[in-house]
């Protein structure tokens, strides 16, 4: 682009030169020879024929710099559009108690702004940068080699007068870098936060703490930008000043020197005009480019952690859609299991032995904060011990057959995640609508004693539920939780308080429906209330994160005080 750009400036000297002074067709040069060659009579033919060849230089330097933007354009958005995709894939594979402990607006505000910031403040600029770097190259060894003097002169007076600039700044920038970047999550934690929690802020009366908030980031978010693009525009209109003056200066140089013989001074006019004209946009557009990148650097520093921990990752889709399912044929055991939270001192669980027998109902009771989610965890094999292991017919579970053990679980949390689709897309969670099996759909629904409410819908299963299922009941959204762990036919089903948001009959048809099953699945049943338990083959009761009792519920009954404490007060 550079080299065309150059050829297409260097092209207007011989044309200024002819038409400053035509008498050099009569003279002994390379212009005069072609005219010779070129067969014509008139000299004006021959100079409009000049005119149209710089003209072909002049539209094919510019279609090559217009092609060359528009690549580079296309493989900078590729580039950040790779970084974001490589962020999202980081993110989703990361285990579970990595998003424990991060808060997904972070997460969110790292793809959707902060690579955008790196799209366009780091990688297109740099770009543009080098290329720009590439024309003034070319120009400035041109001009030394027409006039090294002014050359010279004019490389240092401009270079340093950006670089003044630029160290001037350079601290600024960064910092309006930085700041944007945790005005940013702020402004994502406030959306999340607000949004997520309307009804709170509704009842509370907290719009306007929201708004203020809101308000407040956005004009801190002004200023940093704002003054980011002042620093990085102002010196232009500066530098354009400069360039006119020299201009003119010039003129009346050259004017004197050459006594105002305008066949001489009008193609060297006109090579430093156009020079100028090419060369101080691309110093501008340096400096401008410089000026982004310093302040865009903060964005890719939020985010270069994560990148370079995602360097080497090859994702498989085949390892997480694996569809094989590791048969359990005797028990689920966990063998002198220990696990520390990363960010507590204190054992979540201490030395936890237990052993639930294939197609058995056992429940796991305790105080609340004893344990009971997090021995959960240890099953679902989301978090991996510390000490001890989790073994399934006396096979240990790593990441090796995760996925097949986990293939074989259904599980119903206390909090079911509901998504915008429909009922069907939610229970068949994650799958694509066109691979739902419509059947399943309705013989889940049937288990979780929904299908009466759902064919009553307009849509029946295609009814959408809205964000989170706000459409829903509690206990309708804890059904359709439960019927989604049924829809894959599980061979585990593991309840975690599932039923706590339901009805008293509604909860004892679903238990029901539950101990339906058993003989023919594994159940493991976290409750508060007592009853729900109350059938179960075997209970470990749970305290501190260790298991100090078990049995059926009437050997713990009259065996274990505090377990009939809990059941009184269930
Ligand atoms: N992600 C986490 N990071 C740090 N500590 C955690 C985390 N999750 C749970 N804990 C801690 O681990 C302990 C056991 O928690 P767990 O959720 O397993 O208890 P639980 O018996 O299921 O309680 P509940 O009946 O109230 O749900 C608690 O002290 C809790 O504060």
């Amino acid at each position: 682009m550079a080299f065309a750009e150059l050829v297409g400036v260097a092209s207007m000297a011989p044309f200024m030169a002819l038409v400053g002074d035509i008498t050099i067709l009569q003279r002994d040069n390379l212009l005069a020879a072609l005219y010779q060659q070129s067969g014509l009579t008139s000299e004006y033919d021959f100079v409009l024929l000049v005119g149209i060849g710089v003209l072909f230089l002049l539209i094919v330097a510019a279609l090559i710099s217009m092609y060359t933007t528009w690549k580079l354009s296309v493989f900078g958005v590729k580039v950040g559009t790779e970084i974001s995709d490589r962020l999202y894939i980081h993110y989703m594979t990361r285990p579970w108690l990595f998003h424990a402990n991060s808060s997904s607006a972070q997460l969110t505000k790292q793809i959707a702004n902060e690579t955008g910031r790196v799209t366009n403040q780091v990688i297109r600029p740099l770009m543009n940068m080098n290329g720009r770097l590439g024309l003034a190259l070319f120009f400035v060894i041109a001009i030394v080699l027409y006039n090294p003097l002014v050359a010279l002169v004019t490389v240092a007076f401009v270079g340093s007068t950006y670089s003044v600039l630029f160290l001037f700044f350079k601290r600024r920038l960064k910092e309006n870098g930085r700041a944007i970047s945790s005005i940013a999550t702020e402004r994502y934690r406030l959306m999340n936060d607000g949004f997520g929690g309307i009804k709170d802020v509704l009842l509370l009366g907290k719009q306007a703490s929201f708004v203020e908030s809101f308000k407040e980031s956005s004009l801190l978010f002004t200023k940093s930008i704002s003054s980011n693009l002042v620093i990085g525009q102002i010196p232009r209109y500066f530098m354009e000043l400069i360039a006119f003056g020299s201009i003119i200066v010039l003129i009346l140089y050259l004017i004197y020197s050459h006594d105002g013989n305008l066949g001489i001074i009008l193609p060297i006019l006109s090579i430093y005009a156009l020079a100028g004209f090419k060369l101080l946009p691309a110093f501008q557009q340096i400096y401008g480019n410089v000026t982004q990148i310093r302040a865009g650097i903060a964005a890719f520093e939020s985010i270069k952690e994560d990148l370079i921990a995602s360097k080497n990752y090859v994702f498989q889709p085949e390892v997480y859609g694996q569809e094989s399912h590791l048969v359990m044929e005797k028990n689920i055991k966990l063998h002198n299991v220990t696990f520390i939270y990363p960010t507590k001192i204190e054992p979540a669980l201490k030395n936890v032995n237990i052993v639930i027998p294939v197609n058995k109902v056992v429940g796991l009771v305790g105080p609340s904060g004893s344990g009971k989610s997090t021995i959960i965890d240890i099953v679902l094999n989301l978090v991996e011990p510390n000490n001890g292991e989790l073994l399934v017919d006396g096979k240990v579970i790593c990441k090796d057959n995760r996925r097949s053990w986990q293939n074989n679980i259904g599980f119903v949390s206390q909090s079911i995640f509901l998504s915008e689709g429909s009922i069907a897309e939610n229970i068949a969670f994650g799958l694509q609508i066109e691979k739902i099996n419509k059947k399943q759909v309705e013989k889940a629904l049937r288990l979780a004693h929904l299908f009466e409410f759902v064919t009553e819908l307009p849509d029946g299963i295609h009814t959408k539920i809205g964000e989170r299922g706000v459409q829903l009941s509690g206990g309708q959204r804890q059904r359709i939780g439960i019927a989604r762990a049924l829809y894959h036919n599980a061979s585990v089903l593991v309840f975690d308080e599932a039923t706590s948001a339901l009805d008293g009959i509604t909860e004892k048809m679903i238990m029901d429906a539950i101990h339906d099953f058993s003989g023919q699945k594994t159940i493991i049943i976290i409750a508060h209330r007592l009853k729900t338990v109350e059938k179960c083959d075997n209970i470990f009761f749970i305290d501190k994160g260790q298991v100090v009792d078990e049995g059926t519920f009437n050997e713990l009954l009259t065996r274990n005080q505090h377990f009939n404490k809990l059941a009184e007060h269930a």
